[in-house]
């Protein structure tokens, strides 16, 4: 039965499971399997075979007699296997390590064969586990449907002083154990197979919240809560610390799975119930609470405590990690369903009226008012938005106007003639179906009002066009946006990189991809890549740019793998008034934009107390405009986009 229920999200994280830690005498799979979904848990983690077993060549598999203990169904939606935890697949014996590698891949066949979901696979006992991620790899190659879950234990001891020099010096010796850098270790020597995930074990101390921000963007399946990680509330309850609550709660908002695990150190049952400890089930005693139902209806309700989705992220939740190419407004007309979401952004032209207002005060005295008419130029005018919001201005400061729309989509051009004589304002509003940079203009502008900004800022080549454009503007007029700025900060991004893996060529790891970034981990703070001003007089002005960037990571963070760089940015309009993505300064419920993500060909390891050095280039050619970028530091990387040979922008 789920956790509970929030509106819009169908995440994995509704079901939580048990571990079966053994079977008790005379109880099989199915029975153990209907006490724990009479109590309410979803399904079982269970182990496969008997642990006793020992395999032998050719034979079959002790336990569970059948496949058709369990319906096809129960197997596959309430079962997933677990996988004999004595295996040791980097054992110096060489009996335990062909022993370990025979049953690893028997039971796994047979977990294929009932068609689990996933398996969990023993946590490495030793920091080398290279023929224990050769024999995954075999079966990962042959898997079809079902994902392997690599279980390890949420830990990462603090350095020690001089612990980070030795790092630094490639001195191997330090005592640090990170289970990150194992899981690093085994999905690298697994080339970050798809279908190799994570199943964190979590006891009572946590590593620091840095450190545990990673996982975020790992392919993290299943959080294991052992009991003994719960702590005891005033009425006996099994109940959590605050750090694992916020732990918790960052898990279920990443579709992490819950499963518990251990023996109840809770008795809190009425004394009328029976109960059975741990995992003894019946299927006829289901009336039975499970030992850990305690535990489970602590999770329930933190779960069903968590502040529901607001309506724009259960709007946007189908995009989320949904890779998207980037918008070319330049050499495509828009479509008029792209114009209509535009212009549903009610704080985007909020924010474009306060900054016309203000720009209409600075421009125009207060006894000059009757006098004077100041001619405003709307440039990539789309269906009108920005006509609206600076006649609204000229009507608050009480303004006189002048306007000019300017817009080379023809499309969009029909509805702009249409909204002018629907709202009457043909007096005020002079439609030019033109591109900016080649049309006449009649006279000078006071006020260029323009909004041709990307995800990037510059991405959608407002530079280009506003260079066309400021011919006609004035000597001392104004540019809203007066200037536009790029970030970036580096990020762990698998789900990202598997998709573009999925594509198995270069071009598209030589991309950027507007996505609602949601499974990622953010490694630094965002950096300023590039800034335009407008207007831009200077006869020697060029719109290439170049920029070197030195991140360091999070603090007591550990090392980390960047699959890429998220890119946002920042505007401003005019003076104080500011428009933008960038996390820090973001502009509040404002959703044109979806940040850009660059990614990287081959993921960098980057190892703890070691900066990342990255630069990036915007090139431009006659025809085109493009990025290339590359990482010099830990470790260089190819160059990517050379000569914007995968990903360019037309003009
Ligand atoms: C991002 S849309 C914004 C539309 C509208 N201002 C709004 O806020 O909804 C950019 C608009 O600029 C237009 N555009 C882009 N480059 C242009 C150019 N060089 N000359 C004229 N219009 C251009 C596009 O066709 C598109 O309608």
């Amino acid at each position: 039965m789920p956790l509970g229920q929030r509106s819009g999200d169908k995440s994995d994280s509704r079901y939580c499971g048990v571990e079966v830690l053994d079977f008790p005498a005379g109880e099989g799979l199915p029975a153990v399997l209907n006490h724990s979904l009479a109590s309410a848990f979803d399904f079982i983690l269970a182990p496969l075979v008997d642990p006793n077993y020992r395999p032998a060549p050719g034979a079959v598999l002790p336990v569970s007699a059948s496949d058709l203990v369990l319906g096809p169904s129960q197997w596959s939606n309430h079962v997933v296997g677990k996988i004999s935890e004595w295996i040791d697949l980097d054992a110096e014996d060489e009996r335990l390590r062909l022993d370990s590698e025979l049953t690893l891949k028997q039971e796994i066949a047979w977990a294929s064969h009932v068609s689990l979901q996933a398996c969990v696979i023993p946590a490495p006992r030793r920091s080398f586990c290279g023929n224990y991620a050769r024999v995954v790899n075999q079966i990962l190659q042959g898997l079809t449907n079902m994902n392997l879950w690599l279980r390890l234990p949420l830990e990462k001891s603090e350095p020690m002083d001089g612990d980070l020099d030795k790092i630094k010096n490639n001195n191997h010796t330090s005592e640090i154990a990170d289970s990150w850098e194992l899981w690093n270790s085994f999905r690298l020597l697994c080339d970050h197979s798809s279908q190799l995930c994570v199943a964190l074990d979590i006891s009572g101390t946590l590593p620091s919240m840095n450190s545990l921000g990673r996982w975020f963007g790992e392919p993290v399946r299943a959080a294991i809560l052992q009991t003994n990680a719960f702590l005891t509330n005033a009425r006996g309850y099994p109940c959590l610390s605050k750090r694992h609550q916020r732990l918790l709660t960052g898990l279920f908002n990443h579709s992490v799975q819950a499963i518990i695990s251990g023996r109840s150190n809770h008795n809190v049952f009425p004394a009328s119930e029976g109960v059975l400890s741990g995992d003894e089930g019946n299927a006829e005693d289901s009336y039975v609470r499970h030992a850990l139902a305690p535990y489970l209806e602590y999770i329930a309700y933190l779960y069903q405590k968590m502040d529901p989705l607001p309506e724009q992220e259960r709007f946007e939740i189908n995009y989320r990690d949904f890779l998207q190419s980037p918008l070319q407004p330049l050499m495509d007309n828009l479509e008029a369903q792209t114009y209509e979401t535009f212009e549903k952004d009610v704080v985007k032209y909020t924010q474009y009226r306060r900054a016309v207002a203000k720009a209409l005060v600075d421009r125009v005295a207060d006894d000059a008012v009757s006098t004077t008419r100041t001619v405003l130029m709307v440039v990539g005018a789309g269906r009108g938005p920005l006509v609206r919001a600076s006649l609204q201005a000229a009507e608050e400061t009480g303004r006189k106007l002048k306007v000019y729309a300017v817009e080379k989509n023809p499309n969009a051009v029909i509805t702009l003639h249409s909204l002018i004589k629907l709202e009457g304002w043909e007096s005020l509003v002079t439609v030019i179906s033109s591109d900016m940079r080649c049309w006449d203009a009649p006279e000078k502008a006071d006020i260029l009002v323009s909004e041709l900004l990307g995800s990037f800022g510059d991405n959608e080549l407002s530079p280009e066009c506003l260079d066309g454009a400021q011919r006609f503007l004035k000597p001392d007029g104004i540019s809203i946006p007066s200037s536009y700025t790029s970030f970036i900060q580096p990020i762990t991004a698998s789900k990202l990189h598997d998709d573009i893996k999925a594509h198995k060529d270069i071009a598209h790891f030589e991309t950027a991809y507007v996505v609602k970034l949601h499974r990622i981990a953010t490694l630094a703070p965002p950096q300023q890549v590039f800034t335009f001003t407008h207007p831009n007089f200077s006869p020697n002005a060029s719109n290439q740019r170049y920029t070197k960037l030195q991140f360091e990571m999070l603090p007591d963070m550990g090392s980390c793998l960047v699959h890429g760089f998220a890119g946002y940015f920042d505007s401003v309009l005019y003076k104080d008034v500011h428009l933008g993505i960038e996390p820090n300064t973001a502009t509040p419920n404002m959703f044109s934009w979806f940040p850009i993500f660059f990614p990287l060909r081959k993921p960098i390891y980057v190892p703890e107390g070691s900066p990342i050095e990255v630069h990036f280039w915007r090139c431009c050619a006659p025809t085109k405009v493009w990025y290339e970028w590359a990482v010099t530091t830990p470790t260089p990387s190819p160059i990517h986009n050379s000569n914007g040979r995968s990903y360019w922008v037309g003009l």
